[in-house]
């Protein structure tokens, strides 16, 4: 239950363009500074019906299907290393299987080299007519992207800095991760790192997003819970035709933890839960440096250039060690 305790603002899109623009930007501020959550309402275009379909067709396929798509880590036979599908992984406390993608870069880039897999193209399962996957899913992404940039020109309007401050971190070829996500039921009995000290069973351990901003469909499920400052967990209500938002160490770094990348974590619900994160990230050199805010207004604490895919590398292999980004390699033509 959502108490007063932690408070979800809620984003009207349909009102950011009217005469209260102003008014909304300052709310998404106080919102990033107190809960760092927010509930999205009324995206122009999101097909949430469309998202629960592309979930249903893609995992509901059996593993010989999804296996045409999975990473090389678990089919040597397979090229892509970071997008595409990985599967459930017996023993972890994080109980998934996943698909991802981002939006394929230009050809012949010269920031893109060989070896940066963040840029990797998605393999794409084979169609049969009954669900654009593909198309629904690329078209969704840029809805998405969108959304999320016309949140951050209000974060930028509320912190009375030029509106479009934050696009050049992203640019046109943001490393953001679009997943579509199943959480099947525990069959067995869930390894020890799978129960909370209250003894709930998790299927997605306390973390906190480590990039930019995530936009998160969740459909009508439960089992989202946040912790609040006093160290409480307490469950995010589904909100029907909503988008949760929360931020990422990223962008919480990059303005000295004055915006709150909150931790969050999943319940197992016992039944089989679908949840599609958008995880907004900056284009690989975007420069992330801490004290953002000197950049922006020439005033504050030394501000020093540092690129994202370096960083969030660090973070998600060595410092979180998540299954899906441990197995992947260094990226060695690009040192930071
Ligand atoms: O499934 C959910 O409700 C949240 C998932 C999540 O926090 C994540 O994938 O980072
Ligand atoms: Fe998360």
């Amino acid at each position: 239950m959502t108490d007063c305790r932690f408070d979800v603002p809620v984003i009207d899109m349909s009102q950011i363009y009217s005469e209260n623009r102003k008014t909304i930007a300052k709310q998404v501020v106080v919102g990033l500074e107190n809960t760092g959550f927010l509930f999205i309402d009324n995206v122009e275009n999101l097909d949430y019906d469309g998202l629960y379909k592309s979930c249903k067709w893609f995992f509901d396929k059996p593993f010989e299907f999804k296996r045409t798509v999975i990473r090389k880590f678990w089919n040597s036979e397979n090229k892509n290393i970071y997008r595409g599908y990985f599967p459930v992984v017996e023993g972890e406390p994080s109980r998934k299987e996943g698909f991802e993608f981002s939006r394929d870069v230009k050809e012949n880039d010269p920031a893109v080299t060989d070896d940066n897999w963040f840029y990797e193209k998605a393999p794409w399962p084979e169609e049969d007519g009954t669900f654009p996957f593909k198309a629904f899913l690329q078209a969704t992404y840029e809805t998405l992207h969108k959304t999320g940039l016309e949140l951050l020109h209000l974060a930028a309007i509320g912190l009375g800095i030029d509106e479009h401050s934050f696009d050049d971190i992203f640019g046109d070829r943001p490393c953001s991760t679009f997943r579509i996500m199943h959480y099947p039921p525990w069959t067995t009995a869930p390894p020890q790192s799978a129960y909370t000290e209250d003894g709930k069973v998790l299927i997605t351990p306390s973390h906190t997003d480590s990039n930019f901003l995530t936009l998160l469909t969740r459909f009508n499920y439960g089992g989202l819970e946040v912790q609040t400052d006093s160290g409480e967990w307490i469950e995010v209500d589904p909100r029907p035709g909503s988008l949760v938002m929360n931020i990422g160490d990223t962008f919480s770094r990059m303005m000295g933890g004055r915006f709150k990348a909150t931790r969050h974590r999943v319940i197992d619900i016992h039944e089989d839960r679908y949840a599609v994160p958008f995880f907004m990230s900056p284009r690989y050199d975007g420069d992330i440096g801490v004290n953002f805010m000197t950049k922006a207004t020439g005033v504050g604490e030394e501000h020093q250039v540092e690129h994202y895919g370096p960083w969030v590398l660090n973070v998600m292999k060595y410092q979180k060690k998540y299954f899906e980004y441990r197995v992947l390699p260094d990226i060695k033509s690009l040192k930071a």
